[in-house]
Parts: C-alpha cells; sequence; structure tokens
C-alpha cells in the first residue's frame, strides 16, 4: 500500500502536536514535513525521527500529497496559496476567516482538493447534524416555532479568535435550516440595560478560561421548556483523528472544496474507526 505523505503546519502549536502524533501512528501516512512560522523558536529542531522543522518555502521539495494546515489565518492564506502551486492537497483546520479570506481558499480549490472545517471531531459533526434536525422539527417545522436559538462555546485562555468557528459555523446552520439572514440575525454583544430579543435572532456566549479544551451548545428556548445539544471535548485528540482521516479524503479527491461531512460520508477508514 502507497503511504500517503503528509506535511504539517503548525507543528509548534497545540494541534500540531497531535496531528504530528496521529500521523505517525497510522500506517497508512508518513510525516515527509513539518512547517512552523519563521519567527518560531524552534526551527531547526526535530519534529519527529528525522523530520526537522521548517518553513513552508521549500514545499515543492517535499512532494506531499497533502497538507494538514492548523495555525493562523494569514498564513493559512499563504500555506493554501503554495499548496495550489505544487499540486498538494490541503486539510485547513484554522479558524477566524474572514469572508474575504474563505472566499479567497474557495478560489484556490478550483485546481486543488481542499478540506476547510472548523471542527474535525466526529462527535461536533454529529452535533451539526443534531442541531439541524432539531432545528427543523421545532422552529422550521409543523411544531410551530417560536424557539429561541442561541449557541454557547467555552474553550481555552489562549484561544484567539471569538466565537470559535465551530460556533460560528453552528449559527450559520441554524439561520440556513430556519431561513433567517445569518448576516443580521446573529447578536455577538448585549451589554446594556435595556436590552430586547427580537424574533429569530441567533444570540452568541463565549468563555476563555483555564485549559478547556472545547465546548458547544445548541439551545432552543422556547415557552416552558428549553432543548439545549451539547458536545464537550476532553481531548485534542479526536480533532487531530478527523484531520488525518481528513487528509486521507483529500489526498484521493478531486479538487474542489470539502466539508467533515464529505470526509466522514466517504472515509470508512476501519483501522481509524476503530480507534474513535
Ligand atoms: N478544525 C478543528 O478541528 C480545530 C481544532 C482545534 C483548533 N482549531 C484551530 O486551529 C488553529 C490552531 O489552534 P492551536 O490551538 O493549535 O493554536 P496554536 O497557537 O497552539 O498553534 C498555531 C501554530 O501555528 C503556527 N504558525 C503561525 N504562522 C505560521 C506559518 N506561517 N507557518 C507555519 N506555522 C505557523 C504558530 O507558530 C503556532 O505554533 C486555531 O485557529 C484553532 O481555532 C481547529
Ligand atoms: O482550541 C481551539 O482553538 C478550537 N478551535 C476550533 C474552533 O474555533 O471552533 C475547534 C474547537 C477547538
Amino acid at each position: 500500500m502507497t503511504m500517503i505523505r503528509i506535511g504539517v503546519a503548525g507543528s509548534g502549536g497545540r494541534m500540531g502536536q497531535e496531528i504530528i502524533a496521529a500521523v505517525c501512528a497510522d500506517p497508512r501516512t508518513t510525516l515527509v514535513a513539518t512547517y512552523e512560522s519563521p519567527q518560531h523558536p524552534r526551527l531547526g529542531e526535530t519534529a519527529a525521527d528525522g523530520i526537522f522543522i521548517t518553513t513552508a518555502d521549500n514545499m515543492k521539495e517535499h512532494h506531499l500529497d497533502a497538507l494538514i494546515d492548523f495555525t493562523v489565518p494569514a498564513a493559512s492564506l499563504q500555506l493554501t496559496t503554495l499548496c495550489e502551486q505544487h499540486g498538494v492537497a490541503s486539510v485547513i483546520g484554522t479558524t477566524g476567516f474572514t469572508e474575504a479570506e474563505k472566499l479567497r481558499l474557495h478560489e484556490l480549490s478550483s485546481s486543488i482538493a481542499i478540506v476547510l472545517a472548523p471542527n474535525m471531531s466526529v462527535g461536533v459533526n454529529a452535533l451539526f447534524e443534531l442541531a439541524e434536525h432539531a432545528a427543523k422539527l421545532l422552529q422550521a417545522g409543523a411544531l410551530g416555532g417560536g424557539y429561541d436559538m442561541e449557541v454557547f462555546e467555552t474553550h481555552h485562555r489562549n484561544k484567539k479568535d471569538a466565537p470559535s468557528g465551530t460556533a460560528l459555523y453552528m449559527g450559520e446552520l441554524l439561520a440556513r435550516t430556519t431561513g433567517v439572514d445569518f448576516s443580521t440575525a446573529a447578536v455577538h454583544d448585549r451589554h446594556g440595560r435595556e436590552y430586547s430579543r427580537k424574533e429569530h435572532e441567533i444570540g452568541f456566549s463565549v468563555v476563555r478560561g483555564g485549559d478547556i479544551v472545547g465546548e458547544h451548545r445548541a439551545i432552543f428556548a422556547g415557552n416552558g421548556e428549553q432543548l439545549e445539544i451539547v458536545h464537550r471535548s476532553t481531548s485534542r485528540t479526536n480533532y487531530a483523528i478527523g484531520a488525518l482521516r481528513a487528509a486521507l479524503f483529500a489526498a484521493n479527491a478531486t479538487p474542489g472544496m470539502y466539508n467533515m461531512s464529505a470526509v466522514l460520508d466517504v472515509n470508512k477508514s476501519p483501522s481509524i474507526t476503530a480507534s474513535l
């Protein structure tokens, strides 16, 4: 079996370390390159057996099948441009993109396969499916609506962006499912003394602190009852396993933009499934 050649960008970061371990542990992948920012203090150090941390300037020499990128938005745009130049599939876990940056990534996907997903854990993608179904039942379906939809998320003190990409994705999903315009429905700040909630708002609540790996909650608050669907991450390993599944998918996919729904529906790898 030909092993899939993987590069990891953000290799010195929280996710980069987890992904390096997942790639090295999987019999179907081989770690070929680890990239970091030009300013990173670990440049030149060993990331894994015989693999040194470099910048992505020499990506062409590594003959990658896929790059797994968990960095920062500006870096992801640069890295994906390099992937497009060298015919390397890209798995982008980075969050915090502007709409213009996401549009640029979509343009780059005309010639390479890109998996762009704010959350690569199987459980969160199940949360998306469950929240969409709940919205259809409660707000868009025969049960008559009248359920206020809110999104809650909590993460560690070092997370740079807020709300999380996962929370924003879920809010957009709820808006699309119930036929409201997300750009006008989303509410991120209710500070003040005389706030009155408008119908069809989708409010976001954000907590940051400690070493919390991540929690996401879809809340449907009705009259006399609430429905909450909660996902809690207690380890980054699930994100890394999801990113590896995405890389195995992307390395064999035709050019285009894909999310985790495409990866999870198609990739039935028994060895990964067994380890979930
Ligand atoms: N999709 C998911 O499942 C998922 C899960 C966890 C985190 N994330 C996202 O992944 C991103 C990283 O999260 P983290 O906790 O690992 O952050 P982190 O800050 O620990 O790691 C980011 C790393 O990227 C590096 N970097 C910056 N510029 C670079 C460049 N030009 N080339 C290579 N590396 C560069 C940084 O030096 C850092 O080591 C965040 O946007 C986060 O929201 C996504
Ligand atoms: O730890 C982080 O940072 C995470 N970021 C992603 C997001 O912004 O949704 C996924 C959850 C963890």
